[in-house]
């Protein structure tokens, strides 16, 4: 893991490695690298005890030219300025590679949510709310969860939106709970496309997810369900971790019973059914036919792509391979699904969610997971096809090829505002 990798950074060169086989001027090229605008705020929020705390929160506009801003709300510590500017430079990538309506966005907080109560929470949440609204809108800026928040956080944001606004607005936030207007689906979105693209992937290399060995790092919303979809497509998984540790076993881990375990104890480790356990790093170089990041960004660097065993990788996580990791995997013929592709479930879902939202109507679980399927599969198409005729030189930049050319495109029609 890389602490001194700059995420932001790392975007920007992903752009760069695209614009490298495309047709696009360098000035336009220029004006996708940057965000468009990021609020930085101080929440100071009172605590159970009476004090006060102040906390860092950002939220980041990353790109508007294909719809409303478009993604996640991390709490996380080292939420800083230049992972939300990246985060949301990835979402604006991401709902182009799968053609949804939208550009990118991306929020956060400073905060380790594991130390404050569900009330202090919700006063954190709340204050951040009111700092975005004038920002926000179901036709402006759309916020989703991320690392660490999830339905709670999001029907707080709604309720705070609808009440200081005197409206009702279910569309202005997604991923709520189902009865706070979310969709069918929305919680195993992430992990259902990371099981599709990896499906997929191994179906172009002319193999099976049947049988196949699996690793995921990070065992939260996007690693768990796809251990599970992928324990259900016929796959093995056989070692998982979190951020306390991981676990190992030599035939199979039963991924439901994993995710039991760790619900009663707060991790995966001291799973009863483990052969053995092992660290975040041999999870990472473990010796499996997929290996999934789903944790955060960083996850592997330069030196550690060097030992990697996968014969394939699919991002879960945003951002969890380090450009130089790109680097060496492509020498050693490591295929990587990128995280714009493999985990643009979550968004695509939300995309759903607001749909429904905006048309008071509700669609079943087996209506969403169908439509996602045909996105994620037809995404795939998109970047196979650039990647045999555009002469990039791995999925990422194919990826990128097929999106940015999608975000220019809907530049260039706009044309020029008088003055702008
Ligand atoms: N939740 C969603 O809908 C989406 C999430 N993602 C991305 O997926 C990744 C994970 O997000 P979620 O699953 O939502 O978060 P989460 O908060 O539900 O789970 C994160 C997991 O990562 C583990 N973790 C943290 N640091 C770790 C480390 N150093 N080593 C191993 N494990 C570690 C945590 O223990 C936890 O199990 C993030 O990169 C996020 O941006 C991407 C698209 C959508
Ligand atoms: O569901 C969304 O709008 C965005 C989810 C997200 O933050 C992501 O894809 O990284």
């Amino acid at each position: 893991m890389s602490a001194d990798v700059n995420p932001f950074e790392s975007l920007q060169s992903q752009i760069d490695e695209a614009a490298a086989h495309m047709d696009v001027a360098d000035d336009v090229v220029e004006r996708l690298k940057h965000p468009e605008r990021v609020l930085e705020t101080n929440l100071t929020v009172e605590r159970d005890d009476g004090t006060l705390e102040r906390f860092k929160a950002f939220r980041s506009q990353f790109n508007g030219d294909r719809g409303p801003y478009k993604g996640g709300i991390r709490y996380h510590p080292h939420v800083s300025r230049e992972e939300v500017k990246a985060l949301s430079g990835w979402m604006v990538y991401k709902c182009a590679i799968v053609d949804i309506p939208y550009g990118g966005g991306k929020g956060g907080i400073a905060i380790d949510p594991a130390e404050y109560s569900e009330t202090e929470l919700e006063r954190v949440t709340r204050a951040f709310a009111a700092e975005l609204r004038p920002l926000i809108g179901e036709d402006r800026d759309v916020p989703a969860p991320d690392v660490n928040t999830g339905q709670r956080e999001m029907n707080w944001i709604k309720d705070t939106y609808e009440t200081l606004e005197n409206t009702t607005a279910p569309g202005v936030v997604t991923g709520k709970s189902l009865s706070s207007g979310g969709s069918e689906g929305r919680v195993e979105a992430t992990g259902r496309s990371t099981v599709i693209a990896a499906h997929e992937a191994l179906e172009y290399l002319g193999r099976e997810i049947e049988g196949a060995t699996v690793a995921v790092q990070g065992y939260g919303n996007a690693g768990s369900i796809a251990a599970r979809l992928a324990d259900e497509r016929g796959a093995r998984v056989v070692a998982v971790s979190d951020s306390s540790g991981g676990i190992r076993s030599d035939d199979r881990l039963d991924p439901r019973a994993v995710k039991s375990h760790k619900e009663e104890t707060g991790s995966v480790v001291g799973y009863p059914d483990a052969d053995s356990e092992l660290t975040n790093e041999e999870l990472l170089t473990a010796d499996v036919d997929v290996l999934i990041p789903a944790a955060l960004e960083n996850a592997i660097d330069g030196d550690l792509a060097e030992d990697v065993e996968a014969d394939l990788i699919v991002e879960a996580a945003n951002g969890p391979l380090t450009p130089r990791a790109d680097d060496v995997l492509a020498e050693s013929e490591v295929t990587v699904v990128p995280d714009i592709l493999a985990n643009s479930g979550g968004v695509t879902v939300s995309y759903f969610e607001w749909v429904q939202n905006r048309q008071r109507f509700h669609w079943s679980e087996e209506r969403v997971n169908d439509e996602l399927e045909t996105m994620v599969v037809d995404a795939f198409d998109a970047l196979t096809d650039a990647y045999e005729n555009h002469g990039a030189e791995d999925f990422r930049t194919a990826a990128y090829v097929v999106a940015v050319q999608r975000v220019v495109d809907a530049y260039e029609e706009s044309g020029t505002f008088p003055g702008a």
